[in-house]
């Protein structure tokens, strides 16, 4: 069965029985207050946590089956901002991506070169590929690591709050190329803070205190009765261009 799935996931710190399935093709958004529990969910979905209960499975297999290089192929991440590689150059960066298809000892192969190109055209990196990455601004960066991810052409990508150093051009362009990704068949499921960012996504699940809260159709979910049970009483919702647009 294709997907990416928890079922019944509990980890060490967070989560109380948590379901989701990631279908190739779909861009989910990941919401839900600070602590709910979502960047957890992300590491037991990469399989960086084992579940204390439950368990994750990707395309019909458990995926403590996969050996580190398959499931390299298959999922990629993104996480929250943190420590860069130092000392690298830009390109150098995203050829690590190619890590999962070509060992520890593998030549660069067309199919390699290929990606990684690709990976820097569509993150718009291309234009600083021989600069060192340390000398990159923070949004330029995340555009990089993002790059190095997709440079695996993973089946599934996972991104943790991956709009957080952006400005508004640059929101608007990862948000378009996270949907253009899931409309050429590729599972996104990213962690975002803003309801406005994820009135953008396919699906939305909401985790609160590790559960999940609700999930469903931006438009059918993000109304104001459900954002002030969560948020509290100041949140509004207003309609443009066919989208709930959330404010204070
Ligand atoms: N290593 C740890 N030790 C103790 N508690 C932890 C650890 N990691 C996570 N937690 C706790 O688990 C809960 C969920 O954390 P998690 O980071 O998954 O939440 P989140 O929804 O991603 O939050 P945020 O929106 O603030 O990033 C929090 O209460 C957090 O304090």
């Amino acid at each position: 069965m294709e997907g990416l799935e928890a079922r019944g996931v509990q980890g060490r710190h967070a989560l109380k029985g948590v379901s989701l399935r990631l279908l190739p093709g779909e861009f989910v958004a990941l919401l839900g207050p600070n602590g709910a529990g979502k960047s957890t969910l992300l590491r037991l979905l990469l399989g960086l946590e084992a579940p204390r209960r439950g368990g994750v499975y990707l395309d019909g297999l458990p995926l403590y089956r996969y050996g580190s290089y398959e499931r390299g192929r298959r999922l990629a991440y993104l996480p929250q901002a943190g420590p860069v590689p130092e000392g690298l150059w830009v390109e150098e960066v995203v050829r690590l991506g190619r890590l999962p298809h070509q060992g520890l000892l593998g030549r660069e192969g067309r199919e390699d070169k290929e990606a990684v190109e690709w990976a820097l055209e569509v993150t718009r990196t291309a234009a600083f590929r021989d600069r060192p990455l340390g000398a990159l601004s923070g949004g330029e960066r995340q555009r990089v690591l993002l790059a190095r991810a997709l440079a695996a052409r993973p089946r599934y990508l996972l991104l943790d709050e991956p709009l957080n150093h952006l400005d508004l051009e640059h929101q608007a362009g990862l948000l378009g190329l996270l949907l253009g990704l899931a409309r050429g068949g590729m599972g996104v499921l990213a962690v975002l803070h803003d309801p406005n960012q994820a009135a953008r996504a396919d699906r939305v699940v909401f985790l609160k205190e590790g559960r999940v809260l609700a999930e469903g159709r931006p438009g059918e979910l993000l109304t104001e009765p459900f954002l002030q049970g969560v948020y509290g009483p100041s949140v509004r919702v207003a309609w443009a261009e066919g989208r709930p647009v959330v404010y204070f």
